[in-house]
């Protein structure tokens, strides 16, 4: 990878364990300033440590971290006034209410008073909370929690984000409400943002780089167009003649690396894995069997393809970029 221009959060060969489990094995990673990036990996890869690290919830057992050009074991109180970080669980408290948690957050880290209250309704309102600022946090769902969780989060309008896994415990109404914000906050001028998820849709929809862990090493880094090109099969949709569409769809089922054949709502055929230098010899034997194809359409991979393709193949592992050289990843 080319050195990075403006540098907001640098790992440099950073290894973290617990006991004999090595949670982080000499990570490089360098997020620029502005950029939003989504942290991959099954269960285990590494991502929270990260999240850990960068925040500085956690010390590394070696390497270096740095957030902004300090390091956030030393410089911890100037490094938090950048961050807005979400862990995993969300950090309210039960006992007051939403306001006052809103209210609480905003004295520590130092908000001015003047405006206050309009700023904590706007919050409350952004993650679907309005109307429900004066109610005790105890009666709160999770996903509700989760959501106080983020507006308390952004209440000082953090210029950096450490999201882990933002919409997991969320329904999928409040999910994509989250994204929603969270897209229109990635997409503000300079803001960075890091977002540890299982969500592969949303890494999409939110990310403009992605970068899969595996047993705290990266395995995979690049914009989810890059991954999808060099990754992912990708998929087809043909459009024929009504009632030639069962034979269509038996043909391509015989296919060997074809996956995944169907007839969608609107009497399409839709494959998914099909090589596309395999396309054309397709049509031509559609054609040859004087079958009519009204249109043949390449459906470009999901981020989800990609990541099964990749986790399919066993020698993953291997690929890993060399990532001992010092050379930045
Ligand atoms: N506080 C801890 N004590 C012991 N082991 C830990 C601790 N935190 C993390 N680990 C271990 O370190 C490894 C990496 O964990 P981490 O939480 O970073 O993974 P993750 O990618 O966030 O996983 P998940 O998707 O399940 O949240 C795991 O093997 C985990 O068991």
């Amino acid at each position: 990878m080319s050195p990075v221009a403006d540098p907001e959060l640098v790992l440099v060969g950073v290894t973290r364990r617990f006991g004999e489990v090595v949670a982080l094995d000499r990570l490089d990673l360098t997020i620029a300033r502005g950029e939003v990036v989504g942290l991959l990996g099954h269960n285990g890869a590494g991502k929270t440590t990260t999240v850990r690290l960068l925040a500085g919830l956690l010390a590394a057992d070696g390497g270096t971290v740095r957030v902004g050009g300090l390091d956030p074991t030393v410089d911890g109180a100037t490094v938090r006034r950048r961050l807005g970080v979400l862990p995993a669980d969300p950090v309210v408290d039960r006992r007051m209410t939403a306001a006052q948690n809103l209210a609480f957050a905003a004295d520590v880290f130092g908000m001015a008073e003047a405006g206050l209250d309009a700023r904590i309704d706007a919050a409350l309102e952004r993650f679907g909370l309005a109307g429900r600022g004066d109610d005790e946090v105890a009666g709160f769902s999770t996903g509700m929690r989760q959501r106080l969780s983020l507006a308390r989060v952004l209440l000082p309008d953090p210029e950096v984000l450490l999201l882990d896994e933002p919409t997991a415990a969320l329904d999928p109404i409040a999910a994509r409400q989250v994204r929603r914000e969270l897209a229109m906050l990635a997409a503000e001028e300079g803001r960075t943002v890091v977002v540890a998820t299982h969500d592969l849709a949303e890494a999409e929809l939110l990310c403009d780089r992605v970068v899969v862990l595996e047993r705290g090493r990266i395995v995979v880094d690049g914009s989810p167009a890059e991954l999808a090109a060099a990754h992912g099969t990708g998929g087809l949709l043909l459009e024929v003649a009504p009632d030639q569409v069962d034979i269509v769809h038996r043909r391509l089922s015989r296919l060997a690396a074809v996956r995944d054949v169907e007839i969608d709502a609107a009497g399409r055929v839709r494959a998914r894995g099909v090589p596309r230098d395999e396309i054309p010899g397709l049509v031509w034997a559609l054609a040859a069997a004087e079958l009519a194809v009204y249109e043949v359409r390449r459906l470009d991979p999901t981020l989800e393809e990609v990541y099964l393709a990749l986790h399919d193949r066993a020698p993953v592992r291997a690929e890993a970029p060399g990532t001992d050289d010092g050379g930045g990843g």
